[in-house]
């Protein structure tokens, strides 16, 4: 939203904050939104680990190192993501890394958590559920594989050390349940990638598409130059421009001399060839800022910029005559053509179609003069 006076408003105080913590980038700010989203889940868990530690279900200095240890991680990304560091990494997100880590803490908890190590198992599963929509699937099949790996080490260990609150026959279930858990969402994870991957193949295609179908919308398919609904959405940008900026425009309607006559001696093919050619020559002998377009049939508009009532047809004149002199048919190499113009300048605030009907005029007038000649109006 913009003020009167043209300056861009100022965003309110709350959402200046968000921009601080989050980023004014969009990308950036939905990975550290992700990352904040997993942060939460171990501040939860930060709260029940006090809590449990409070009412003696955990050893207090474990849970405190473990608090520590889960809280700058989640400290640590922030600040990789917040400053940008990240994006030196392949993997801007960071997510494999952040899995990895918070994979690690779970597999950490569930040593430290006595009888009731059992509930850190759905931990497991929710890290692999955030695999799911970010990660590739040769992550996802990394990730599985580590919490898989890393809580067996965990269950070994406790198994062996504290068999009062990890039995041999508990660990045992709990371990079949994830190793049929968390593979499951990683070959989920894995095949939802894919998808992602055949979606933005298939979103490139189209957008390859549409910028195809746009071009041919916009050009004429024998002459390659810009055809009639195109030049007319430019010359309504040209008008509206002049009310800003009144630099002045010109318009030609070129018409080449005789064609009838061309295509019913030389037939069809060579009509095409002298239509192609007598735009390829155009092209090469106007100005560069100069726009030529197909209007229609053997009729062409040219759009010259910057140019005003009086002044003289140079690029038209060079055009003429070097048409003189070029053989503009292969099949036909004697022929020559030739081209009547009318051009018409724009006049403040009149309509483009006025402009344009000036330009017929001048047409007609120098058709009427006997062709292969310019009439300025
Ligand atoms: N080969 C070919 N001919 C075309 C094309 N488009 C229009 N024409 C032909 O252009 C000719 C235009 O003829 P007229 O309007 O009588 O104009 P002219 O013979 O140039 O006569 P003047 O303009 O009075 O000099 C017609 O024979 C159309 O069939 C095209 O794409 N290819």
């Amino acid at each position: 939203m913009t003020h009167a006076s043209g300056t861009m408003a100022t965003p309110p105080f709350y959402s200046r904050i968000l921009d601080f913590l989050l980023s004014t980038n969009s990308k950036q700010r939905l990975r550290i939104r992700r990352s904040l989203l997993a942060g939460l889940v171990f501040v939860v868990s930060v709260g029940i680990t006090l809590y449990f530690s409070s009412v003696g279900g955990m050893n207090p200095q474990q849970a405190h190192w473990l608090n520590i240890g889960m809280l700058c991680s989640c400290l640590g990304f922030y600040i990789a993501l917040r400053t940008g560091i990240n994006l030196r990494f392949k993997e801007p997100a960071l997510t494999l890394p952040q899995v990895l880590v918070a994979l690690t803490w779970i597999s950490l908890s569930y040593t430290v958590t006595g009888q009731a190590h059992s509930s850190i198992l759905s931990l497991y599963a929710l890290v692999m559920v955030f695999c799911i929509f970010t990660m590739s699937a040769r992550s996802s099949v990394i990730s599985a594989a580590y919490g898989v790996l890393t809580l067996a080490i965990a269950m070994l260990y406790k198994v062996n050390t504290d068999p009062d609150n990890y039995p041999f026959a508990l660990e045992l279930v709990n371990f079949i349940l994830a190793l049929t858990i968390m593979p499951t969402i990683g070959s989920l994870a894995a095949q939802i990638s894919e998808m992602r991957d055949k979606l933005k193949a298939q979103k490139y295609e189209l957008e390859q598409a549409l910028e195809h179908i746009k071009k041919i919308a916009a050009h004429d398919e024998l002459t390659g130059l810009i055809n009639r609904r195109r030049m007319s959405e430019v010359l309504a940008e040209y008008v509206q421009n002049q009310e800003r900026e009144p630099t002045g425009f010109s318009i030609a309607m070129i018409d080449l001399d005789y064609f009838k006559k061309i295509n019913d001696q030389y037939g069809h093919l060579v009509g095409d060839e002298v239509l192609h050619g007598f735009a390829e020559i155009a092209k090469n002998t106007l100005r560069k800022a100069d726009l030529l377009s197909r209007w229609g049939g053997e009729e062409f508009l040219l759009l010259m910029p910057e140019t005003n009532a009086g002044q003289p047809s140079i690029g038209l004149d060079r055009l003429r005559k070097l048409l003189q002199e070029y053989p503009i048919s292969q099949h036909q190499p004697a022929l020559r053509v030739s081209f009547s113009a009318g051009i018409s300048s724009y006049r403040q605030h009149e309509t483009i179609h006025e402009t344009i009907k000036r330009a017929d005029e001048a047409l007609y007038q120098a058709k009427a003069n006997g062709r292969d000649c310019t009439v300025n109006r």
